[in-house]
Protein backbone atom coordinates (compact mmCIF):
# COMPACT_ATOMS: atom_id res chain seq x y z
CA UNK A 1 0.00 0.00 0.00
CA UNK A 2 1.24 3.19 -0.83
CA UNK A 3 1.81 5.58 2.61
CA UNK A 4 2.33 9.44 1.89
CA UNK A 5 2.96 12.52 3.61
CA UNK A 6 2.79 16.07 2.65
CA UNK A 7 3.73 19.23 4.19
CA UNK A 8 2.65 22.93 3.29
CA UNK A 9 3.81 26.18 4.49
CA UNK A 10 3.43 29.87 2.87
CA UNK A 11 6.11 31.62 2.38
CA UNK A 12 6.42 35.41 3.14
CA UNK A 13 2.43 34.97 3.45
CA UNK A 14 2.19 34.92 -1.31
CA UNK A 15 3.23 31.80 -1.92
CA UNK A 16 2.48 28.03 -1.03
CA UNK A 17 4.74 25.57 -0.86
CA UNK A 18 3.77 22.04 -0.76
CA UNK A 19 6.42 19.18 -0.09
CA UNK A 20 5.42 15.04 -0.83
CA UNK A 21 7.22 12.33 0.45
CA UNK A 22 6.04 9.01 -0.31
CA UNK A 23 7.35 5.36 1.03
CA UNK A 24 5.92 2.21 -0.66
CA UNK A 25 5.06 -1.03 -0.08
CA UNK A 26 3.56 -2.12 -3.49
CA UNK A 27 4.20 -4.81 -5.75
CA UNK A 28 7.06 -3.39 -8.40
CA UNK A 29 4.29 -2.70 -11.01
CA UNK A 30 2.96 0.30 -9.58
CA UNK A 31 3.81 3.81 -10.74
CA UNK A 32 3.91 7.67 -9.89
CA UNK A 33 2.87 9.86 -13.28
CA UNK A 34 2.98 13.21 -12.84
CA UNK A 35 0.18 13.59 -14.61
CA UNK A 36 -1.53 17.06 -14.99
CA UNK A 37 1.00 20.48 -13.79
CA UNK A 38 -2.68 22.67 -13.99
CA UNK A 39 -5.79 20.45 -13.42
CA UNK A 40 -6.12 21.21 -10.09
CA UNK A 41 -4.75 24.84 -10.17
CA UNK A 42 -8.62 26.62 -9.62
CA UNK A 43 -9.67 24.09 -6.67
CA UNK A 44 -6.68 24.12 -4.47
CA UNK A 45 -5.14 26.73 -1.90
CA UNK A 46 -1.79 26.61 -4.23
CA UNK A 47 -3.37 28.93 -6.71
CA UNK A 48 -0.86 31.72 -6.03
CA UNK A 49 1.83 29.09 -7.02
CA UNK A 50 0.20 29.16 -10.46
CA UNK A 51 1.39 26.56 -13.17
CA UNK A 52 3.55 24.54 -9.82
CA UNK A 53 0.65 22.39 -9.02
CA UNK A 54 1.39 18.94 -9.12
CA UNK A 55 -1.07 15.85 -9.51
CA UNK A 56 0.26 12.67 -8.48
CA UNK A 57 -1.81 9.63 -9.46
CA UNK A 58 -0.81 6.32 -7.75
CA UNK A 59 -1.77 3.77 -10.27
CA UNK A 60 -3.39 0.68 -8.63
CA UNK A 61 -1.23 -2.05 -8.95
CA UNK A 62 -2.67 -5.42 -11.83
CA UNK A 63 -0.75 -7.87 -10.33
CA UNK A 64 0.75 -8.95 -7.25
CA UNK A 65 3.15 -11.80 -6.46
CA UNK A 66 1.93 -15.16 -4.78
CA UNK A 67 3.28 -18.71 -4.33
CA UNK A 68 1.21 -21.03 -5.90
CA UNK A 69 1.86 -24.83 -5.16
CA UNK A 70 4.05 -26.77 -7.70
CA UNK A 71 4.46 -23.09 -9.68
CA UNK A 72 6.88 -21.71 -6.89
CA UNK A 73 6.34 -17.63 -7.09
CA UNK A 74 4.00 -16.64 -9.34
CA UNK A 75 2.12 -13.57 -10.57
CA UNK A 76 -1.60 -13.09 -10.16
CA UNK A 77 -3.93 -10.64 -11.06
CA UNK A 78 -5.08 -7.95 -8.32
CA UNK A 79 -8.20 -6.97 -9.88
CA UNK A 80 -10.05 -7.83 -13.52
CA UNK A 81 -7.48 -6.34 -15.91
CA UNK A 82 -8.20 -5.63 -19.53
CA UNK A 83 -6.59 -6.85 -22.87
CA UNK A 84 -3.98 -4.46 -23.78
CA UNK A 85 -3.32 -3.26 -20.01
CA UNK A 86 0.61 -2.79 -18.98
CA UNK A 87 0.71 -5.06 -16.09
CA UNK A 88 4.66 -4.50 -15.96
CA UNK A 89 7.48 -2.06 -16.99
CA UNK A 90 11.02 -4.08 -15.87
CA UNK A 91 14.49 -2.95 -16.16
CA UNK A 92 16.92 -5.41 -16.75
CA UNK A 93 19.62 -6.07 -13.88
CA UNK A 94 22.14 -7.55 -16.82
CA UNK A 95 22.45 -7.42 -20.23
CA UNK A 96 24.69 -9.51 -22.33
CA UNK A 97 25.92 -9.92 -26.07
CA UNK A 98 24.79 -13.07 -27.80
CA UNK A 99 27.28 -12.95 -30.21
CA UNK A 100 30.38 -15.00 -30.07
CA UNK A 101 33.85 -12.61 -28.99
CA UNK A 102 35.45 -12.37 -32.48
CA UNK A 103 32.23 -10.46 -33.76
CA UNK A 104 32.74 -7.77 -31.48
CA UNK A 105 35.38 -5.68 -33.19
CA UNK A 106 33.28 -6.04 -36.33
CA UNK A 107 30.49 -3.49 -36.81
CA UNK A 108 28.94 -5.96 -39.60
CA UNK A 109 29.12 -9.00 -37.67
CA UNK A 110 28.16 -7.11 -34.06
CA UNK A 111 26.21 -4.25 -34.97
CA UNK A 112 24.21 -3.87 -31.60
CA UNK A 113 25.57 -1.03 -28.77
CA UNK A 114 27.42 -2.90 -26.17
CA UNK A 115 25.65 -1.58 -23.38
CA UNK A 116 22.05 -0.83 -24.72
CA UNK A 117 22.25 -3.20 -27.54
CA UNK A 118 19.97 -1.07 -29.83
CA UNK A 119 20.98 -1.39 -33.43
CA UNK A 120 24.32 0.84 -34.64
CA UNK A 121 24.19 0.45 -38.32
CA UNK A 122 26.09 3.73 -39.39
CA UNK A 123 29.66 3.82 -38.53
CA UNK A 124 29.71 7.38 -37.88
CA UNK A 125 27.12 7.09 -34.99
CA UNK A 126 29.22 4.46 -33.24
CA UNK A 127 31.22 5.46 -30.32
CA UNK A 128 34.77 3.29 -29.75
CA UNK A 129 36.16 2.27 -26.41
CA UNK A 130 39.56 3.05 -26.67
CA UNK A 131 41.03 0.32 -24.96
CA UNK A 132 39.26 -2.70 -26.27
CA UNK A 133 37.45 -1.26 -29.14
CA UNK A 134 34.08 -2.40 -27.95
CA UNK A 135 31.33 -0.40 -29.89
CA UNK A 136 28.50 1.86 -28.18
CA UNK A 137 25.74 3.82 -29.45
CA UNK A 138 26.47 7.38 -28.11
CA UNK A 139 28.79 8.74 -26.15
CA UNK A 140 26.38 9.02 -23.03
CA UNK A 141 25.91 4.93 -23.74
CA UNK A 142 29.57 4.40 -23.04
CA UNK A 143 29.76 6.52 -20.05
CA UNK A 144 26.64 5.29 -18.33
CA UNK A 145 28.27 1.81 -19.28
CA UNK A 146 31.73 2.71 -17.45
CA UNK A 147 30.48 2.45 -14.42
CA UNK A 148 27.80 -0.72 -14.85
CA UNK A 149 28.03 -2.86 -17.58
CA UNK A 150 31.50 -1.99 -19.12
CA UNK A 151 33.87 -1.19 -15.99
CA UNK A 152 38.20 -1.31 -16.14
CA UNK A 153 37.51 -4.85 -15.23
CA UNK A 154 35.43 -5.84 -18.15
CA UNK A 155 37.09 -3.80 -20.64
CA UNK A 156 40.47 -5.65 -19.62
CA UNK A 157 38.44 -9.30 -19.65
CA UNK A 158 36.73 -8.60 -23.15
CA UNK A 159 40.50 -8.13 -23.89
CA UNK A 160 41.79 -11.11 -23.02
CA UNK A 161 38.79 -13.12 -23.64
CA UNK A 162 38.92 -12.18 -27.62
CA UNK A 163 42.20 -13.34 -27.84
CA UNK A 164 41.36 -16.59 -25.89
CA UNK A 165 38.05 -17.41 -27.95
CA UNK A 166 40.02 -16.48 -31.00
CA UNK A 167 42.59 -18.88 -30.74
CA UNK A 168 40.48 -21.77 -28.96
CA UNK A 169 37.55 -23.27 -30.93
CA UNK A 170 34.45 -22.68 -28.24
CA UNK A 171 30.90 -24.08 -29.18
CA UNK A 172 28.62 -20.96 -29.02
CA UNK A 173 26.81 -21.47 -26.29
CA UNK A 174 30.00 -21.92 -23.98
CA UNK A 175 30.90 -18.19 -25.27
CA UNK A 176 27.47 -17.16 -24.24
CA UNK A 177 27.57 -18.24 -21.06
CA UNK A 178 31.11 -16.92 -20.77
CA UNK A 179 29.63 -13.76 -20.94
CA UNK A 180 26.89 -14.06 -18.72
CA UNK A 181 29.37 -15.11 -15.75
CA UNK A 182 31.38 -12.45 -16.66
CA UNK A 183 28.61 -9.65 -16.54
CA UNK A 184 27.24 -11.40 -13.60
CA UNK A 185 30.69 -11.33 -11.73
CA UNK A 186 30.80 -7.76 -12.97
CA UNK A 187 27.40 -7.46 -11.25
CA UNK A 188 28.97 -8.17 -8.13
CA UNK A 189 31.39 -5.55 -8.47
CA UNK A 190 29.41 -2.85 -9.13
CA UNK A 191 26.19 -3.22 -7.37
CA UNK A 192 25.91 -5.57 -4.59
CA UNK A 193 22.07 -5.32 -4.20
CA UNK A 194 21.34 -6.26 -7.73
CA UNK A 195 23.63 -8.97 -7.33
CA UNK A 196 21.30 -10.59 -4.63
CA UNK A 197 18.68 -9.82 -6.50
CA UNK A 198 20.22 -12.36 -9.19
CA UNK A 199 20.93 -14.78 -6.11
CA UNK A 200 17.32 -14.50 -5.25
CA UNK A 201 15.54 -15.69 -8.79
CA UNK A 202 14.53 -19.34 -8.81
CA UNK A 203 17.62 -21.62 -9.91
CA UNK A 204 19.79 -24.21 -8.53
CA UNK A 205 21.73 -27.02 -10.02
CA UNK A 206 19.38 -29.16 -7.77
CA UNK A 207 16.49 -27.46 -8.62
CA UNK A 208 17.59 -27.91 -12.55
CA UNK A 209 18.50 -31.24 -12.35
CA UNK A 210 15.09 -32.72 -10.53
CA UNK A 211 13.30 -33.86 -13.82
CA UNK A 212 15.82 -32.51 -16.13
CA UNK A 213 17.69 -35.22 -18.24
CA UNK A 214 21.28 -36.05 -17.63
CA UNK A 215 22.48 -34.29 -20.99
CA UNK A 216 20.77 -30.99 -20.55
CA UNK A 217 21.31 -29.89 -17.19
CA UNK A 218 23.96 -26.50 -16.18
CA UNK A 219 26.55 -28.61 -17.66
CA UNK A 220 29.38 -29.71 -14.61
CA UNK A 221 31.93 -29.42 -17.62
CA UNK A 222 30.46 -26.22 -19.20
CA UNK A 223 30.91 -24.90 -15.35
CA UNK A 224 34.14 -25.78 -15.22
CA UNK A 225 35.82 -24.76 -18.28
CA UNK A 226 34.26 -21.23 -17.97
CA UNK A 227 35.36 -20.90 -14.61
CA UNK A 228 38.87 -21.96 -15.45
CA UNK A 229 38.99 -19.42 -18.14
CA UNK A 230 38.10 -16.56 -16.30
CA UNK A 231 40.35 -17.80 -13.10
CA UNK A 232 43.49 -17.68 -16.04
CA UNK A 233 42.66 -15.58 -18.31
CA UNK A 234 40.63 -12.78 -16.74
CA UNK A 235 42.39 -10.28 -14.41
CA UNK A 236 42.07 -11.01 -10.69
CA UNK A 237 38.55 -10.24 -9.16
CA UNK A 238 38.25 -9.09 -5.89
CA UNK A 239 39.02 -11.68 -3.15
CA UNK A 240 35.38 -10.63 -1.33
CA UNK A 241 33.25 -11.49 -4.01
CA UNK A 242 33.96 -15.32 -3.54
CA UNK A 243 34.33 -16.45 -6.74
CA UNK A 244 34.02 -20.06 -6.94
CA UNK A 245 33.01 -23.31 -9.19
CA UNK A 246 30.02 -23.57 -6.80
CA UNK A 247 28.93 -20.08 -7.23
CA UNK A 248 29.68 -20.43 -11.26
CA UNK A 249 27.49 -23.00 -11.53
CA UNK A 250 24.42 -21.39 -9.51
CA UNK A 251 24.80 -17.85 -11.00
CA UNK A 252 24.39 -20.37 -14.47
CA UNK A 253 21.23 -22.14 -13.19
CA UNK A 254 19.88 -18.77 -12.81
CA UNK A 255 20.63 -17.60 -16.48
CA UNK A 256 19.23 -20.92 -17.70
CA UNK A 257 15.38 -20.01 -15.71
CA UNK A 258 15.30 -16.59 -16.24
CA UNK A 259 16.87 -14.99 -19.08
CA UNK A 260 15.00 -13.29 -21.55
CA UNK A 261 16.01 -13.29 -25.34
CA UNK A 262 16.01 -10.32 -26.90
CA UNK A 263 15.93 -10.86 -30.39
CA UNK A 264 17.72 -9.08 -33.60
CA UNK A 265 15.29 -6.36 -35.45
CA UNK A 266 12.78 -8.31 -37.77
CA UNK A 267 12.78 -8.86 -41.16
CA UNK A 268 10.32 -10.64 -43.60
CA UNK A 269 13.48 -12.08 -45.83
CA UNK A 270 14.97 -13.45 -42.30
CA UNK A 271 13.39 -16.72 -41.13
CA UNK A 272 16.16 -17.53 -38.76
CA UNK A 273 15.97 -14.35 -36.94
CA UNK A 274 18.17 -14.81 -33.84
CA UNK A 275 18.78 -13.41 -30.15
CA UNK A 276 21.20 -10.49 -30.31
CA UNK A 277 21.37 -10.19 -26.36
CA UNK A 278 20.25 -12.06 -23.11
CA UNK A 279 18.51 -10.24 -20.36
CA UNK A 280 17.43 -10.92 -16.71
CA UNK A 281 14.79 -8.66 -15.97
CA UNK A 282 14.27 -9.06 -11.66
CA UNK A 283 10.61 -8.68 -11.57
CA UNK A 284 9.60 -9.96 -15.06
CA UNK A 285 11.56 -13.40 -13.79
CA UNK A 286 8.14 -14.07 -11.60
CA UNK A 287 5.71 -15.14 -14.30
CA UNK A 288 5.11 -18.75 -14.63
CA UNK A 289 4.66 -20.44 -18.24
CA UNK A 290 1.28 -21.22 -20.12
CA UNK A 291 1.34 -22.44 -23.41
CA UNK A 292 -1.64 -20.29 -24.30
CA UNK A 293 -0.13 -17.15 -22.21
CA UNK A 294 -2.69 -14.25 -21.58
CA UNK A 295 -0.08 -11.93 -21.02
CA UNK A 296 3.13 -11.40 -23.40
CA UNK A 297 6.27 -9.11 -23.72
CA UNK A 298 7.52 -6.35 -25.89
CA UNK A 299 10.98 -4.56 -26.16
CA UNK A 300 11.59 -1.91 -27.84
CA UNK A 301 15.82 -2.14 -28.50
CA UNK A 302 15.56 0.51 -31.61
CA UNK A 303 13.24 2.51 -30.12
CA UNK A 304 14.29 6.15 -30.75
CA UNK A 305 16.48 6.81 -28.01
CA UNK A 306 16.72 10.70 -28.31
CA UNK A 307 14.23 11.47 -25.90
CA UNK A 308 14.99 11.32 -22.41
CA UNK A 309 12.16 9.35 -21.59
CA UNK A 310 12.87 6.30 -23.65
CA UNK A 311 14.39 3.70 -22.22
CA UNK A 312 14.85 1.03 -25.22
CA UNK A 313 16.25 -1.94 -22.98
CA UNK A 314 13.09 -1.41 -21.01
CA UNK A 315 10.83 -5.01 -20.97
CA UNK A 316 6.89 -4.12 -20.95
CA UNK A 317 4.30 -7.23 -20.25
CA UNK A 318 0.92 -6.17 -21.43
CA UNK A 319 -2.29 -8.62 -21.04
CA UNK A 320 -3.43 -10.46 -24.36
CA UNK A 321 -7.40 -10.39 -23.51
CA UNK A 322 -9.06 -9.62 -20.21
CA UNK A 323 -8.65 -11.69 -17.14
CA UNK A 324 -10.55 -11.80 -13.98
CA UNK A 325 -9.26 -11.24 -10.29
CA UNK A 326 -7.43 -14.13 -9.33
CA UNK A 327 -6.01 -15.79 -12.23
CA UNK A 328 -2.55 -16.12 -12.92
CA UNK A 329 -1.08 -13.77 -15.51
CA UNK A 330 1.56 -16.08 -17.52
CA UNK A 331 3.76 -15.91 -20.81
CA UNK A 332 5.00 -18.38 -22.40
CA UNK A 333 8.49 -19.15 -23.08
CA UNK A 334 8.39 -19.59 -26.56
CA UNK A 335 6.36 -19.10 -29.36
CA UNK A 336 2.43 -20.16 -28.98
CA UNK A 337 3.12 -22.58 -31.85
CA UNK A 338 5.39 -25.05 -31.05
CA UNK A 339 4.12 -28.89 -30.88
CA UNK A 340 3.53 -30.66 -28.06
CA UNK A 341 6.43 -32.47 -27.92
CA UNK A 342 8.99 -29.51 -28.51
CA UNK A 343 7.51 -27.95 -25.60
CA UNK A 344 6.87 -30.46 -22.90
CA UNK A 345 11.17 -31.48 -23.99
CA UNK A 346 12.13 -27.60 -23.44
CA UNK A 347 10.12 -27.04 -20.53
CA UNK A 348 11.25 -30.46 -18.82
CA UNK A 349 14.93 -30.15 -19.89
CA UNK A 350 15.59 -26.07 -19.44
CA UNK A 351 12.83 -25.41 -16.87
CA UNK A 352 12.92 -28.53 -14.91
CA UNK A 353 9.00 -28.75 -15.03
CA UNK A 354 5.97 -31.02 -17.17
CA UNK A 355 3.77 -28.86 -18.18
CA UNK A 356 -0.03 -29.70 -17.66
CA UNK A 357 -1.63 -26.68 -18.78
CA UNK A 358 -5.12 -26.63 -20.44
CA UNK A 359 -3.61 -26.88 -23.96
CA UNK A 360 -0.66 -29.72 -22.73
CA UNK A 361 -4.18 -31.86 -21.25
CA UNK A 362 -6.12 -31.67 -24.65
CA UNK A 363 -3.14 -32.22 -26.79
CA UNK A 364 -1.54 -34.82 -25.04
CA UNK A 365 -3.87 -37.05 -26.55
CA UNK A 366 -2.71 -36.24 -30.34
CA UNK A 367 -0.91 -38.00 -32.39
CA UNK A 368 2.26 -36.91 -33.38
CA UNK A 369 0.74 -35.77 -36.83
CA UNK A 370 -2.23 -33.96 -35.19
CA UNK A 371 0.78 -32.04 -33.56
CA UNK A 372 2.91 -31.46 -37.01
CA UNK A 373 0.04 -29.46 -38.32
CA UNK A 374 0.13 -26.69 -35.20
CA UNK A 375 4.14 -26.24 -35.66
CA UNK A 376 7.48 -27.08 -37.24
CA UNK A 377 11.00 -28.30 -36.56
CA UNK A 378 13.79 -27.81 -38.88
CA UNK A 379 14.78 -30.67 -40.65
CA UNK A 380 16.65 -32.08 -37.85
CA UNK A 381 14.04 -31.93 -35.49
CA UNK A 382 15.65 -28.92 -33.42
CA UNK A 383 13.85 -26.12 -32.24
CA UNK A 384 15.68 -23.77 -34.68
CA UNK A 385 17.04 -20.49 -33.33
CA UNK A 386 16.94 -20.90 -29.56
CA UNK A 387 19.40 -23.13 -28.79
CA UNK A 388 20.20 -21.11 -25.31
CA UNK A 389 16.97 -22.56 -23.69
CA UNK A 390 16.05 -19.33 -22.50
CA UNK A 391 12.70 -16.96 -22.62
CA UNK A 392 12.60 -16.57 -26.10
CA UNK A 393 9.29 -15.66 -27.03
CA UNK A 394 10.34 -13.84 -30.24
CA UNK A 395 11.73 -16.60 -31.71
CA UNK A 396 10.76 -17.30 -35.42
CA UNK A 397 8.70 -20.69 -35.73
CA UNK A 398 6.49 -21.47 -38.48
CA UNK A 399 3.10 -22.91 -38.14
CA UNK A 400 2.61 -25.26 -40.63
CA UNK A 401 -0.60 -24.26 -42.83
CA UNK A 402 0.02 -20.84 -43.86
CA UNK A 403 -2.98 -20.88 -45.51
CA UNK A 404 -5.07 -21.14 -42.75
CA UNK A 405 -5.57 -24.68 -42.80
CA UNK A 406 -4.20 -25.29 -39.20
CA UNK A 407 -7.48 -25.34 -37.61
CA UNK A 408 -9.16 -28.46 -36.78
CA UNK A 409 -12.38 -29.04 -36.00
CA UNK A 410 -13.01 -27.29 -32.24
CA UNK A 411 -13.57 -30.47 -30.24
CA UNK A 412 -9.90 -31.48 -31.07
CA UNK A 413 -8.42 -28.01 -31.03
CA UNK A 414 -10.54 -25.71 -28.40
CA UNK A 415 -7.57 -23.10 -28.30
CA UNK A 416 -8.41 -22.25 -32.10
CA UNK A 417 -9.39 -19.05 -31.17
CA UNK A 418 -6.56 -17.84 -29.41
CA UNK A 419 -4.65 -18.80 -32.96
CA UNK A 420 -6.93 -16.85 -34.99
CA UNK A 421 -7.23 -13.62 -33.21
CA UNK A 422 -3.88 -13.30 -30.85
CA UNK A 423 -0.81 -14.71 -33.50
CA UNK A 424 0.64 -12.68 -36.11
CA UNK A 425 0.20 -14.02 -39.82
CA UNK A 426 3.12 -11.80 -41.17
CA UNK A 427 5.79 -14.03 -43.34
CA UNK A 428 8.18 -15.37 -40.87
CA UNK A 429 6.89 -13.73 -37.88
CA UNK A 430 4.40 -15.56 -35.68
CA UNK A 431 4.19 -13.45 -33.37
CA UNK A 432 1.63 -12.65 -30.37
CA UNK A 433 -1.08 -10.09 -30.64
CA UNK A 434 -1.73 -8.05 -27.68
CA UNK A 435 -4.20 -4.86 -27.67
CA UNK A 436 -2.90 -1.46 -27.52
CA UNK A 437 -3.12 -0.59 -23.59
CA UNK A 438 -6.50 0.70 -23.27
CA UNK A 439 -7.78 3.73 -22.88
CA UNK A 440 -10.17 4.43 -19.25
CA UNK A 441 -11.87 1.23 -19.11
CA UNK A 442 -11.98 0.01 -22.82
CA UNK A 443 -9.97 -2.30 -24.52
CA UNK A 444 -8.13 -0.51 -27.39
CA UNK A 445 -9.45 -1.96 -31.10
CA UNK A 446 -5.60 -2.00 -32.58
CA UNK A 447 -3.31 -5.03 -31.84
CA UNK A 448 0.74 -4.64 -31.65
CA UNK A 449 2.73 -7.75 -32.52
CA UNK A 450 5.28 -8.32 -29.92
CA UNK A 451 7.71 -9.55 -32.57
CA UNK A 452 7.32 -7.50 -35.55
CA UNK A 453 6.26 -4.47 -34.22
CA UNK A 454 3.16 -3.96 -36.93
CA UNK A 455 -0.55 -3.27 -35.86
CA UNK A 456 -3.64 -4.80 -36.69
CA UNK A 457 -7.43 -3.42 -36.25
CA UNK A 458 -9.56 -5.85 -34.38
CA UNK A 459 -12.19 -6.40 -36.74
CA UNK A 460 -9.06 -7.15 -39.45
CA UNK A 461 -8.09 -10.24 -36.82
C1 LIG B 1 11.27 -17.72 -14.69
S1 LIG B 1 10.90 -18.72 -13.33
C2 LIG B 1 9.24 -18.27 -12.94
C3 LIG B 1 9.07 -17.88 -11.49
C4 LIG B 1 9.28 -19.01 -10.51
N1 LIG B 1 8.03 -19.74 -10.33
C5 LIG B 1 9.82 -18.52 -9.18
O1 LIG B 1 9.42 -19.04 -8.15
O2 LIG B 1 10.68 -17.64 -9.17
C6 LIG B 1 10.75 -20.26 -14.17
C7 LIG B 1 10.49 -21.40 -13.22
O3 LIG B 1 9.18 -21.34 -12.68
C8 LIG B 1 8.58 -22.63 -12.61
N2 LIG B 1 7.43 -22.66 -13.53
C9 LIG B 1 7.15 -21.77 -14.52
N3 LIG B 1 6.00 -22.09 -15.15
C10 LIG B 1 5.54 -23.21 -14.56
C11 LIG B 1 4.40 -24.04 -14.78
N4 LIG B 1 3.51 -23.77 -15.75
N5 LIG B 1 4.24 -25.13 -13.98
C12 LIG B 1 5.14 -25.41 -13.00
N6 LIG B 1 6.25 -24.67 -12.76
C13 LIG B 1 6.46 -23.57 -13.52
C14 LIG B 1 9.64 -23.61 -13.04
O4 LIG B 1 10.34 -24.03 -11.89
C15 LIG B 1 10.55 -22.75 -13.91
O5 LIG B 1 11.86 -23.24 -13.97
Amino acid sequence: MPMGWWWWFVDKGKKVIIFFIFAFKLSPNSQIRVVDFNQLYDKNPCKTLGSATIKIIMETPTVGMTEVPGRGRAMVALRPIKGGEIVLRDSPILLYSALPFHSDNHLNNNPYCSNCFTTISQPPQTVTCSTCASQFCTLACQSAASTTSHTPWVCQTLIRLRDYFSSNRVPLDVQIQTRFVVSAYNLAIVSQSKFQTLLSLQGSVDSVNSVASQSDVVSESDASFINSVICSVCPPLPVQFGFSIELTKVLLAKDKLNAFGLMEPFSEQNADRSVRAYGIYPVASFFNHDCLPNACRFDYLDADKSSSLNNNTEMVIRMIHDVPQGREVCLSYFPVNWKYSERQKRLREDYGFVCDCDRCKVEAGWSESDGDELAMDDDEGNDEGNEEGTMDEDVDERMEGEDGDVMKGDDDFPHAYFFLNYMCDRTNCWGTLAPLPPSVGTTSGVMECNVCGGFKKLDQV
